[in-house]
């Protein structure tokens, strides 16, 4: 199994359960690894056999920058089933953090795996 992945992606979004938080914008973060095999594509170097990360990626922000979740483990399984469903994707492990959600902390959030490693 290879994983292709994406690393800090930052996206501004209007995410929280507080009233303060739906008049603002914040930025959460994503560690995404998704399971994939690359060996076609390194053989043939055809962007077409492999996982695209500038699709995932620009698909992702996309859907971000327009949702309105309370909570971020919302918006991680909302993230895992559009990787899963749309882009082939059998594994994956997500990291979504909300950094600045918690002054005393670097980061906060969840990390999620869903589908079968093979
Ligand atoms: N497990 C979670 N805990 C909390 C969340 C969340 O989405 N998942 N959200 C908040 C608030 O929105 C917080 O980010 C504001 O500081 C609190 N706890």
């Amino acid at each position: 199994m290879d994983i292709v992945y994406i690393k800090g992606l930052k996206v501004e979004t209007v995410i929280g359960i507080y009233d303060w938080e739906r008049e603002i914008r914040q930025t959460v973060c994503l560690d995404l690894k998704m399971a994939t095999d690359i060996q076609q594509a390194a053989a043939s170097e055809d962007i077409d056999s492999t996982l695209n990360y500038k699709s995932v990626s620009d698909r992702l922000i996309s859907f971000i920058e327009t949702s309105e979740f309370l909570l971020v483990e919302t918006m991680a399984e909302e993230i895992a089933q559009i990787i899963l469903n749309e882009f082939g994707v059998r594994w994956l492990k997500l990291k979504l953090g909300k950094p600045g959600a918690v002054p005393m902390a670097e980061d906060v959030g969840v990390i999620i795996e869903r589908g079968e490693r093979f």
